[in-house]
């Protein structure tokens, strides 16, 4: 209670015979950026819709700061849906002060939330446009504005980063950065991996409605299988079959990636990558999330396989 932890506890979901989630669970902290990844289809929006409350929950419950969202709370949440939502004949600035007045701002309060988050995104410029004349980036742009300007205290952001220039995506890391570090929790969905590693604090991995993976990225890494690095330019291909506890994964000219097992002895593949010349590389390496990601969300679960499984879209990567 108090903590301003925003819960998904067990929750689940069917479209029909589709199960969307199946008891999803995870938290994500107030002062944490949170990345929300999976395949399509896996289930993140329709989670994020559940938390919002535009949909509903077959079971499980959403909580935020220890009690379950209301109404109420649910006037604190920023979000950012996937399909978007401005009006496309409505004024940049003017939109952006009904939102607020919506939720709730004063008409003074309101006009300088919206001047504030227009500066900071880069479309201050834009106010007196209607949204649809602006680019896809710079609607995005308000679009995230719009989930701003009423001051949150919680963000929900579905693949905000989707579509940006790089410029765009520097400017959107960095506010959603400082608004964690303002003590929210801020969770958002991604497919651009290397984007989420840089800069979660944590990361969860939903596959076919259910999270597989939550942690630290560093924590996530180092509990997938250990690699080896090792340059030995006159090695002939073959050099490291049969050392025990090794598995070569990749082998390209003089480089080759061995996978390491539990307990086996990086030692004996130094002995046996000097006993073929000169060693130029000798290197551990975790997976990446990307690496990571895709051994997690093509692992065949037993209930994948057995009769009777869920019919799901991430399928199609599983
Ligand atoms: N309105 C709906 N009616 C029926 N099925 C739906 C509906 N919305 C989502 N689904 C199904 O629920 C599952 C989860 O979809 P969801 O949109 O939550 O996934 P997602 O992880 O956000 O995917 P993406 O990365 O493609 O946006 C999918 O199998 C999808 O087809």
């Amino acid at each position: 209670m108090g903590d301003g932890r925003l819960e998904i506890d067990r929750v689940s979901k069917r479209y029909g015979d589709v199960i969307a989630l199946r008891d999803t669970t995870f938290d994500v902290r107030a002062g944490e950026l949170f990345g929300f990844v999976g395949s399509n289809g896996a289930g993140k929006t329709t989670t994020m819709r559940i938390t919002l409350g535009v949909l509903a929950a077959d079971s499980g419950e959403v909580r935020w700061d220890g009690s379950r969202i209301t109404l109420e709370t649910r006037r604190h949440i920023g979000y950012m849906p996937e399909e978007r939502g401005l009006y496309p004949k409505m004024k940049v600035g003017e939109q952006l002060v009904y939102l607020a007045r919506m939720h709730g701002l004063s008409a003074t309060d309101a006009r300088r939330s919206m001047e504030e988050w227009t500066e900071r995104l880069g479309v201050a410029h834009r106010q007196g446009d209607d949204v649809q004349n602006l680019s896809l980036g710079n609607q995005q742009r308000v679009q995230l504005a719009a989930a701003l300007v009423h001051n949150p205290s919680i963000l929900v952001l579905d693949e905000p980063f989707s579509g940006l220039d790089p410029i765009a995506v520097d400017v959107m890391s960095k506010v959603l950065l400082d608004k964690a570090a303002e003590g929210i929790p801020v969770v958002f969905s991604s497919h651009q991996l290397e984007l989420v590693e840089r800069l979660c604090h944590r990361v969860g991995i939903i596959r076919s409605g259910q999270m597989v993976a939550i942690g630290e990225v560093d924590e996530l890494r180092s509990g997938g299988a250990a690699e080896l690095v090792v340059v030995a330019p006159n090695a002939t291909s073959g050099w490291a079959a049969g050392l025990a506890g090794v598995a070569v994964r990749e082998q390209d000219g003089a480089r080759t990636v061995l996978e390491l097992q539990d307990g086996a002895d990086d030692q004996a593949v130094l002995h046996a990558a000097l006993a073929t010349g000169p060693v130029t590389e000798f290197s551990r390496r975790r997976p990446s999330l990307t690496e990571l990601y895709r051994e997690v969300v093509t692992q065949e679960t037993d209930e994948d396989a057995a009769p009777g499984a869920q019919r799901s879209e991430a399928g199609v990567t599983a």
